[in-house]
């Protein structure tokens, strides 16, 4: 079953199109990748996804709703939760507070429910030493895992994730990944995935998307879809750097 359709949605800014009557079908429990080179439309895609953005035409649909013009904040309800580029967390709140938050107002718990269930997630996610500490203390992979922390505490069936790998290093993307994997066989969750850091995807994903110009440009398998004319001549300059993602993989 489709958890996630998008059905021909366009986004101009400007000269600039985003996406052009782009359609995309992601089944429940899938974990795809979304890859593309800069300004190709990937985060304006999470965008029209999770509420932050409206497209101009078209429609998207979620676990059987149409949500094309609801708020965020509804459709993360309905089980749409996200990470951004940049983590987002409160910054006066402390690690377990920012999560709490989340398993009130995403996953609509109360009470003993929310503490408990923002425990778990903290669990989960290897927070739960830093749980009283402020997360504007907080390093750059600890910001990462609060963000995922913040998005898992939402109980999403389609978790969004922007580039949670970037500027961490070999075993801390590891340890990301573990963490991922064991989300979505824990959850049953489907994961749309953008990432620069390929080595990370090819180790979580089943299937991989490449965007350009607000177009897919490949879908499948992440090693066919890499290694497709079309995509390493999009990444013209990062070829390289895809290339020797794959070797390292293999
Ligand atoms: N709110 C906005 N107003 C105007 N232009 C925008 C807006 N949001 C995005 N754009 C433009 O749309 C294009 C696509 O941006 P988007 O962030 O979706 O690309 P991306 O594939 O995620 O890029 P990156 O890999 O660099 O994060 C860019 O040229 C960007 O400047």
């Amino acid at each position: 079953m489709n958890v996630l359709e998008l059905d021909r949605i366009t986004k101009r800014f400007g000269r600039v199109t985003v996406a052009d009557e782009l359609t995309l079908s992601v089944r429940q429990g899938d974990a795809v990748g979304v890859v593309g080179p800069n300004g190709a439309g990937k985060t304006s895609l999470f965008g029209m996804i999770s509420g932050d953005l409206r497209p101009d035409a078209g429609e998207v649909r979620f676990d059987g709703h149409r949500v094309t013009l609801l708020d965020p904040s509804v459709r993360c309800r309905l089980g749409i939760g996200r990470t951004y580029q940049v983590p987002r967390p409160f910054l006066g709140l402390s690690v377990f507070e920012n999560t709490l938050v989340a398993a009130q107002q995403g996953a609509r718990t109360r009470g003993r429910a929310s503490y408990a269930l923002a425990a778990r997630v903290l669990g989960e996610t290897g927070l739960a030493d830093l749980a009283g500490r402020p997360a504007a203390q907080l390093g750059l992979l600890q910001r990462k895992r609060l963000e995922l922390a913040r998005a898992l505490a939402t109980r999403p069936k389609l978790l969004l994730l922007d580039e949670v790998a970037g500027g961490l290093t070999d075993p801390e993307v590891t340890e990301l990944v573990a963490l991922i994997t064991a989300a979505r066989e824990r959850e049953g969750l489907a994961v749309l995935w953008i990432e620069h850091v390929v080595r990370a995807l090819t180790a979580t994903v089943d299937r991989l998307i490449c965007l350009a110009g607000g177009r897919i440009i490949g879908d499948g398998g992440p090693l066919e879809v890499l290694a497709s004319p079309a995509v390493k001549e999009v990444f013209l300059g990062t070829a390289d750097a895809l290339t020797e993602a794959e070797d390292r993989d293999a």
